[in-house]
């Protein structure tokens, strides 16, 4: 083309002057050029970075798109073995980064946090929030640190967690119930265990408005959780909204209509048990002694109203705020629980062994004939390692939430411009024979001899299923309580077994929160 463009000049040579006019053209073209080149080499060289990281060309206008399998996480750990542990690739009009080794995610997540601090939403997360009226998906700054303090210090904290454990105590003990009831016939664990992880989660957001509800209350439990459910798989779907922006205006794939949908439903939820509880909290101030909530035992829709009547002038919450949160909760924590239960539940399946030893833990420390207890769970070291095993081959984020740089910066030696689109494949690491000895087997006990040095803090580069870094994941206590409660229950209700004929699978499926690609079918026999 180039070349095509100089022949044009020269096709319009006709005499002397006009040569002499186009030759200076020419000397101001090359000098604009040249200057053009030390100006570009000059600000690679500023920011100490000379080039993009490595990675596929991939093809004009569609970039990567067409090469990527479904599996994203696989196909990003298969690119890395070919550019390295810092990789660029377009995704449509996006430039994104992937970094895949601890290495790569320590030099960004952490020494340079606050940077990498803004998660790059999905075009379908602001319609969920009210426009990232919650924690996930606001941009990091007053708001988000506001919301993320109030959640820290009101709503996951040891002692709201440990006040509301006689509520969590009673779901579990009814799950274990049903499956009392089903001895001997296959039980779909997936939703066994999703509907004991979102009664859990109603009863910690809102329990004091089911206490009296019943049927009723598991109505909404089943209709709430697969709506949840649908909408965490909105949230991981591809969307060409996401990849051309300039297009996202006409909702291509119909996503943003789906989760409209969603929101209508779980706006219709959320009023009601807020006008509920705004009138239990009228009838509390007028007196009568029946409405006044514990204090001790506040759930966490109580904590926020609060908050919102009595503002913290330094953290002031809105009610677009409250529900921005309850959907935090809602979406962050049962999906999340539920599939890592599911998953340590095939992978025992699949190794009856290790099952045995787990379960003879259980029976030491709870006694036979005995109800697992939240007290119980410090004293099941075994489990607690099968639980960060399964968390590490199966994280159930593969990808964390993508991070979108606020400025410029460098990353191994390579240039990450502002606003890219950054993953961080923690599967890949998790899973890497370089960083992990016999890294694709399940060997709950290597969690015995790296006690101390491996844990879910973030500070671990190499195991990373929480995240790391100022986005780290505000509800890991929660999260390990509910896990290990759920697990211990379920295996020591029950000797658990495959349907005859039924082999056991791990496969995966990848989305944000990425699940067993079958449900798990599993038998309950009597112990
Ligand atoms: C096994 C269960 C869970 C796993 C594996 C998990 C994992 C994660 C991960 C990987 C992130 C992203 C971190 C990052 O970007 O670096 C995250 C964020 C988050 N999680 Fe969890 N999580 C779990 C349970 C929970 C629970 C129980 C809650 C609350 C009830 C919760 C609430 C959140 C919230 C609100 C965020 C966004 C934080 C922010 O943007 O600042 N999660 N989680």
């Amino acid at each position: 083309m180039t070349l095509n463009t100089l022949s044009w000049w020269r096709n319009g040579e006709e005499d002397e002057s006009k040569s002499s006019a186009s030759s200076s053209l020419m000397a101001v073209l090359a000098s604009v050029l040249a200057v053009s080149i030390v100006f570009y080499l000059f600000r690679r060289t500023k920011n100490g970075a000379r080039l993009l990281p490595p990675g596929p060309r991939g093809l004009p206008l569609l970039g990567s798109l067409p090469f990527l399998g479904s599996d994203l996480h696989v196909s990003f750990a298969e690119l890395a073995r070919t550019y390295g542990p810092v990789m660029s690739l377009r995704l449509g009009a996006k430039l994104c980064i992937v970094l895949s080794s601890p290495e790569t995610v320590k030099e960004a997540l952490r020494d340079q946090d606050a940077i990498f601090a803004n998660h790059d939403g999905p075009v379908v997360a602001l319609v969920q929030t009210y426009g990232g009226k919650d924690m996930t998906w606001a941009p990091y700054g007053p708001q988000w640190r506001m919301l993320r303090k109030v959640t820290m210090r009101q709503l996951l904290s040891p002692a709201t967690i440990d006040g509301l454990s006689v509520m969590r105590q009673g779901e579990i003990w009814r799950m274990v119930e049903e499956i009392r009831g089903k001895a001997g016939q296959p039980v779909n664990l997936r939703e066994l265990v999703s509907a004991a992880t979102f009664n859990v989660t109603m009863v910690m957001l809102w329990g004091a408005s089911l206490a009296h509800k019943g049927e009723e209350r598991d109505a909404l439990g089943r209709e709430f959780g697969k709506a949840v459910e649908d909408m965490v798989d909105l949230l991981g779907a591809p969307n060409i909204s996401d990849f051309y922006p300039a297009l996202a205006w006409l909702d291509l794939q119909g996503l943003v209509r789906r989760m409209r949908r969603f929101l209508l439903l779980a706006d219709r939820i959320f009023n009601s048990v807020i006008e509920e509880r705004l009138m239990m909290m009228e009838s509390c101030r007028e007196g009568d002694p029946a409405a006044a909530m514990d204090k001790k035992n506040r759930d966490f829709l109580q904590v926020m109203l609060d908050l919102v009547q009595n503002p913290d002038p330094q953290a002031p919450m809105t009610m677009d705020n409250t529900k921005g949160l309850l959907q935090d909760l809602v979406a962050g924590g049962t999906d999340t629980t539920s599939t890592t239960v599911e998953w340590a539940m095939a992978e025992l399946l699949n190794d009856p062994e290790r099952m045995k030893t787990t379960q003879a833990e259980i029976a030491a420390v709870v006694g036979e004939g005995n109800a697992v207890e939240e007290v119980h769970l410090p004293r099941l070291r075994y489990l607690d390692t099968v639980v960060r095993e399964t968390l590490r081959l199966h994280p159930v984020l593969p990808l964390l939430v993508p991070r979108r740089p606020s400025t410029t910066c460098t990353v191994a030696g390579y240039r990450i411009p502002e606003g890219t689109k950054v993953f961080v494949n923690v599967w890949a690491i998790h899973r890497d024979p370089q960083v992990w000895e016999n890294a694709s087997e399940f060997k709950p006990e290597r969690f015995l001899h790296e006690a101390g040095t491996v844990d879910y803090s973030g500070n671990t580069f190499r195991y990373l299923p929480f995240g790391t870094g100022r986005r780290i994941c505000p509800g890991i206590s929660l999260a390990e309580r509910m896990v290990m409660f759920i697990l211990a229950s379920l295996l020591h209700s029950a000797d658990w077994t495959l349907p005859a004929g039924v082999a056991p699978d791990l496969n995966e499926k990848f989305g944000l929160v990425m699940r067993k690609e079958k449900a798990l079918v599993a038998v309950p026999n009597p112990r």
